[in-house]
């Protein structure tokens, strides 16, 4: 696991020189999308090099990690619509490139299979933008989720649904009780996880994240068992880090060896 530690205006530009890599190695790589706050100033920076001709997104593929159960279609909150507007809108994606878990689906553990069987098929998670929850979570895989779970349907938390309430005009009701998220075991395929946090708020996550022991109360913590994951945090984020200054160490050494 790489930590860097970077003051919070470099992240997007730290992720984005991760995706330009793979796209200049594979222009039709499969990128994961994570919804939430913490990836959109990746998002901002990806939207910018596109549209200055610096990096194109033409032939690659995205799949979101996870959508609330039963908000209609075009729901503003709906994580379908939150990744068209932050993302897809401003890139120049191929129509129909990205697709997401499908949280209206009458048959919803179908729905589950099915979009199982799309990543698969499109060739697996290149890389995956992940960030992460107060409480550990990513995706939707609450505390107590199976480390080895696949797409399914969740029940979220009370405190997943209040941290989230803010997206739904502070209305902590208006919050779904369910969602469809891929699961732990999904996100361990994608080949590369980058996962982004800032704020003194997910310090305690982050703590588990990257020194804490493998739990499913610290659902994030899988990821120590994943071969390349990059964390990209901000100070506040690393507050609780006890090798804080052994990271930055490592990572100023490896930029000079550049
Ligand atoms: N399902 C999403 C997660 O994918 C996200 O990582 C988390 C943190 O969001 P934020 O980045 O806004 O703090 O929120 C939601 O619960």
């Amino acid at each position: 696991m790489e930590v860097i530690i970077t003051p919070a205006p470099a992240i997007g530009g730290l992720v984005v020189d991760q995706i330009g890599a793979l796209l200049d190695r594979k222009p039709t790589a499969v990128l994961g999308l994570a919804t939430g706050s913490s990836p959109l100033v990746a998002y901002e920076e990806l939207a910018a090099r596109v549209n200055d001709g610096r990096l194109s997104l033409a032939r690659a593929r995205g799949f979101t990690l996870d959508e609330y159960v039963g908000l209609p279609e075009g729901h503003p909150c709906s994580y379908r619509s939150v990744i068209d507007h932050e993302l897809v809108s401003r890139v120049d994606f191929a129509p129909g490139a990205v697709m997401g878990p499908d949280g209206t689906a009458p048959d919803l553990e179908a729905a589950c299979v099915q979009y199982e069987h799309e990543i698969s098929t499109a060739g697996g998670v290149d890389l995956q933008i992940l960030g992460i929850g107060t409480d550990g979570h990513i995706a939707f895989n609450e505390p107590g989720s199976s480390l080895a779970s696949r797409t399914r349907v969740k029940t979220l938390t009370d405190q997943t649904r209040r941290d989230n309430a803010r997206f739904f005009d502070g209305d902590v009701d208006a919050v779904p009780r369910h969602c469809l998220t891929q699961g732990l075991g999904t996100i361990m395929d994608a080949r590369h996880v980058v996962l982004v946090a800032t704020g003194r708020g997910k310090a305690a996550a982050v703590r588990q994240l990257v020194e804490g022991a493998v739990s499913a109360l610290w659902p994030a913590t899988i990821l120590q068992h994943h071969p390349h994951v990059t964390v990209v945090i901000d100070e506040p984020a690393a507050a609780q880090l006890e090798l804080a200054d052994y990271y930055r160490d490592t990572y100023a050494a490896r930029e000079l060896a550049r």
